[in-house]
């Protein structure tokens, strides 16, 4: 059987409305017992966690160009929020969902990080790294639950962005990549829902003011994918788990980013 293997990125916001992980993946679970052909790995994003367990510790905190600038001194809170919290409080939903996860960080995923830039401090980037287990995970039918945290081959700890860790393993496994986030698709100036962006249009809304954040990252690492693994990459919400079925099925719903 050929099998095609989807990463789905998930918002870490999704744990903040209740009952919205389940859903999803109980979604998630009808579709992998109707089509054997197709194999998930999730990544997990958590940023609205690590806010609150960095203001609870009395840290500030600050993102540049949508990347949170991470001192050492930050790094056990924001590990603990997002390999720990996060990815638990995920598997749980995962479980009762139906689903078999493993819960795993970047390295078991089979990829290293890299400080990105000195002045974000422990902020990270992926590089490939050796023998990871994804393929015999899924093998077995289970279904990695993959946190952003990474490690460097000297053993330190980096904070990747959730979405550029689901690019860099779609590129690894040549998968098929869907951002799941807490908006049905990007919005244009007056709020309206944008089907398909490709590289012009995406630096001049960029330009403009009107993808800001969040989105910038999302958009911007959408587009590297998309050029990447040669086809479209989907924006699309958790808020609505019947799109990420109509996605798996090959339906056009939320933003396709085009290479
Ligand atoms: N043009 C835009 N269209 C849609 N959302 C946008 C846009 N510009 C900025 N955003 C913001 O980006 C957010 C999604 O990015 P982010 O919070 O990083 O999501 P996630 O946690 O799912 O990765 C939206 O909730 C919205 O506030
Ligand atoms: C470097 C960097 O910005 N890391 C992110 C990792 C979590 C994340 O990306 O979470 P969402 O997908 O929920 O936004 C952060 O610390 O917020």
């Amino acid at each position: 059987m050929v099998m095609q293997t989807w990463v789905i990125k998930v918002g870490g916001a999704v744990l903040d409305t209740e009952d919205a992980a389940h859903a999803l993946f109980k979604h998630l679970a009808q579709v992998s017992e109707q089509d054997k052909a197709q194999q998930f790995v999730v990544v997990h994003g958590g940023g609205a966690l690590v806010d609150r367990w960095l203001n609870d510790a009395g840290f500030a905190t600050a993102k540049h160009q949508g990347l949170r600038i991470s001192p050492k001194e930050q790094m056990p809170y924001i590990v603990g929020a997002l390999a720990g919290c996060a990815n638990k409080q995920l598997m749980a939903q995962a479980i009762t969902a139906g689903l078999q996860p493993i819960g795993c960080c970047l390295y078991e995923a089979g990829l290293l990080a890299t400080q990105k830039l000195k002045a974000l401090g422990q902020v990270g980037e992926c590089v490939e790294g050796s023998s990871g287990l994804l393929p015999a995970m899924l093998a077995l039918g289970r279904i990695p639950l993959v946190s952003s945290v990474g490690l460097g081959d000297d053993g330190q700890l980096f904070n990747v962005n959730a979405d550029e860790a689901a690019a860099a393993i779609a590129s690894l496994l040549n998968a098929e990549l869907i951002f799941m986030t807490d908006v049905e698709a990007v919005l244009d100036g007056n709020k309206q829902p944008l089907h398909q962006l490709n590289q012009a249009q995406i630096e001049q809304l960029i330009d403009t003011g009107v993808i800001v954040g969040g989105m910038e990252v999302k958009v911007k690492t959408s587009l590297r994918a998309a050029q990447h693994l040669r086809r479209g990459v989907y924006i699309s919400s958790w808020q609505k788990p019947e799109n990420l079925v109509a996605l798996l099925n090959g339906a056009h719903v939320g933003t396709q980013i085009t290479p």
